[in-house]
């Protein structure tokens, strides 16, 4: 016999994923804000008696009638609308006991499913907290349904959810259940949503006294989501973030490259001259070194991030920018994807399906890759570590950390700038109205933050690992063969550099030299990659004791005047982005038409961007 299949399913940031990493060992994302998972995801559950059932975690949902790409997979996983899937077998719905009142709708809906059901009443400690007393017996008298009590993040009642689980499946007669006509039940479960509305309404006050829904949440909001106070505080916060990426990740950035100097110091002295030592040094060390370095940097972003998600600001954030994305047509829905492509802009893609309109979906899409994503900071990093100052203006601020802002910045604001213009073009339409509910405030758990950056620098290690070494790897090859002859640029004589050379008369006008239009090729395999191609670029170039003594910053600083280093920066806020963006937005998209119109605009943004920087700093600086 098959393993059962059990699902996880209610309304959205109810505890459905914590539930399920809690049950099955997964580290899927949590986050403290609805919509955070889009996709079906499956685990293996142990059942008490040492059998198996499949786990899946479902996007949260208000009902089976879908308003979102991401609710309609929770309905047509429920109903086996996929043929290579299997109708679950039992359910557990997770209810947040914060929020009974409004979320006994949906359960009343997936019990006339008619599947054998257990309803996780999560989230008791802040039901506690907030002075909620709660009959949960009674609930399970009215419902006619096992309820049990759980606090996911601290495993509370996960044996009780396993027992009663695996109770409802086997008083099920699961054959019958599996060959019952899902649809037809689906029909009506959704009819009688008056019904069921009206139940819920009759069961929560019956069961549920006392309580304050967020009443701590409420008085913080007065402050956070105050017209004048508000705005100010995220200014506030986001300057922090942007200053202590730089001020805090110094001592540790230097530690690693001292590390990666000493390293090629050693290879050179116990090596002998030859294709092996020179790829170490300066394919190896200079190259993916380069881009290692930025780890700390890194670190500190996603940890302010999370941080932010997990205590349940930013979806406050998204509130505040409410007025401002509505001025360009964009959803206030639309945040949370934008936000998550800080990150990287496919989760952001992905994200998407949480917004109901299909042309506020598409708009969404196709601006994310403006969002500075995190493989664009070492980009940034190494240019402003340049070129800019390490000065502090004003008496507290640090000079390169506003420039990384104005960075950040330039790129929300372009990204702002492109939604205005295709909505009144190529995605027409009405706006969404701001839909979203507020998360209660929570304390971030230390572990769950642990977990969640020791996840991100290890992505970031293994990206270090595998495809920027990859190009890097390949990009050595090409810009160290043919082998030059004596006096001549081994770059200019290498295959790299006659394609660079190529590429030049696109790039010249904007004022990038030959070397930046080598290391832009491997850089759509990832942005840290054109880090990693100018490190090995001009490591080839420089002599065994100039590798040893100059860090790539400075190197940098010699080699490229002011303006082309800000058309560099310029170019990377807009450039089109990496390839797995493009393979994300097909299929999203459905098709080619859209990622080849997004790889389009970005391309003539960052050409233009780039070119302006030039030209005007260029003017400014009397050249
Ligand atoms: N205090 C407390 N917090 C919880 C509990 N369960 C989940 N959380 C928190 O609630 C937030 C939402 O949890 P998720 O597991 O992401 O919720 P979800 O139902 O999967 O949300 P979607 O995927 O957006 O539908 C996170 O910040 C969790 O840490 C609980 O029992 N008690
Ligand atoms: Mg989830």
């Amino acid at each position: 016999m098959t393993a059962p299949v059990v699902a996880l399913v209610g309304n959205p940031n109810a505890g459905k994923t914590s539930l399920f990493n809690a049950l099955t060992g997964a580290r899927q994302k949590v986050a403290n804000y609805p919509g955070v998972t889009v996709e079906r995801k499956a685990g293996t559950l142990t059942l008490p008696d040492g059998s198996r059932a499949e786990l899946i975690d479902l996007p949260g949902a208000h009902s089976l009638e879908p308003r979102s790409p991401d609710e309609e997979v929770t309905r047509d996983v429920l109903v086996g609308a996929y043929a290579h899937e299997r109708v679950p077998d039992a359910i557990i719905a997770v209810v947040d006991a914060t929020n009974l009142a409004s979320q006994l709708r949906f359960v009343l809906e997936l019990k006339a499913l008619g599947r054998p059901m257990v309803v996780a009443l999560n989230m008791m400690d802040l039901a506690e907290r907030d002075g909620f007393f709660i009959d949960y017996e009674a609930l399970a008298r009215e419902l006619a349904l096992p309820v049990i009590p759980t606090v996911a993040v601290r495993r509370r009642g996960l044996e009780a959810v396993i027992a009663a689980a695996r109770d409802a499946l086997n008083a099920a007669e699961i054959s019958a259940i599996r060959s019952a006509d899902a649809p037809a039940m689906l029909v009506e479960a959704i009819g009688d949503m008056r019904g069921h509305q009206r139940q819920a309404r009759d069961i929560a006050a019956k069961v549920v006294s006392g309580g304050d829904a967020n009443q701590m949440t409420r008085q913080i909001d007065r402050l956070v989501l105050h017209p004048v106070s508000g705005p100010v505080l995220l200014a506030v916060i986001l300057f922090l973030m942007f200053q202590a990426v730089f001020a805090w990740a110094t001592p540790f950035a230097d530690a690693i490259e001292g590390a990666i100097g000493w390293a090629q110091g050693i290879v050179m002295t116990s090596l002998p001259a030859g294709p092996v030592r020179g790829f170490l040094t300066e394919g190896l060390l200079g190259g993916v070194g380069a881009v290692i370095v930025f780890l700390p940097q890194i670190v500190i972003l996603f940890a302010f991030i999370l941080v932010l998600e997990q205590s349940g600001y930013m979806t406050r954030a998204a509130f505040l920018m409410d007025r401002l994305m509505a001025g360009v047509g964009l959803s206030g829905r639309a945040f949370i994807p934008l936000l998550s492509s800080f990150a990287c802009a496919i989760p952001g893609i992905m994200a998407t399906r949480s917004i109901a309109d299909p042309k506020d979906r598409l708009t969404t899409i196709l601006i994310a890759p403006l969002m500075t994503c995190s493989a664009r900071l070492p980009v940034y990093a190494v240019i402003i570590a340049a070129f800019i100052p390490d000065r502090t203006v004003g008496g507290l601020a640090n000079m390169q950390g506003l420039v990384l802002f104005g960075l950040y910045a330039f790129g929300v604001v372009g990204a702002l700038a492109a939604a205005w213009v295709l909505r009144l073009t190529v995605t027409k339409g009405a706006g969404g109205g701001f839909l979203m509910e507020m998360p209660k405030y929570q304390l971030p758990a230390i572990r769950d933050l642990a977990i969640g950056i020791w996840q991100r620098a290890w992505a970031f290690l293994r990206r270090a690992g595998t495809i920027i070494l990859v190009s890097t790897m390949v990009l050595w090859v090409f810009a160290s063969y043919p082998k030059a002859p004596d006096g001549v640029s081994q770059v200019d004589y290498s295959i790299a550099g006659r394609i660079g050379a190529g590429l030049e008369v696109v790039f010249a006008p904007i004022g990038f030299n030959k070397e930046i239009s080598i290391a832009l090729v491997p850089g759509m395999a990832a942005r840290e990659v054109a880090v990693a191609a100018l490190g090995t670029v001009y490591a080839i170039d420089a002599d065994d004791e100039e590798l040893l003594e100059v860090e790539l910053a400075d190197r940098l600083r010699g080699a490229w005047p002011l303006p082309t280093a800000l058309a560099f920066l310029a170019w990377f806020v807009f450039a089109p982005q990496c390839i797995s963006t493009f393979a994300v937005t097909r299929r999203e998209t459905n098709g080619w038409r859209w990622p080849i119109f997004m790889f389009s605009y970005l391309f003539v943004m960052a050409y233009l961007g780039a070119g302006a920087t030039y030209w005007i700093s260029k003017w400014a600086l009397g050249g």
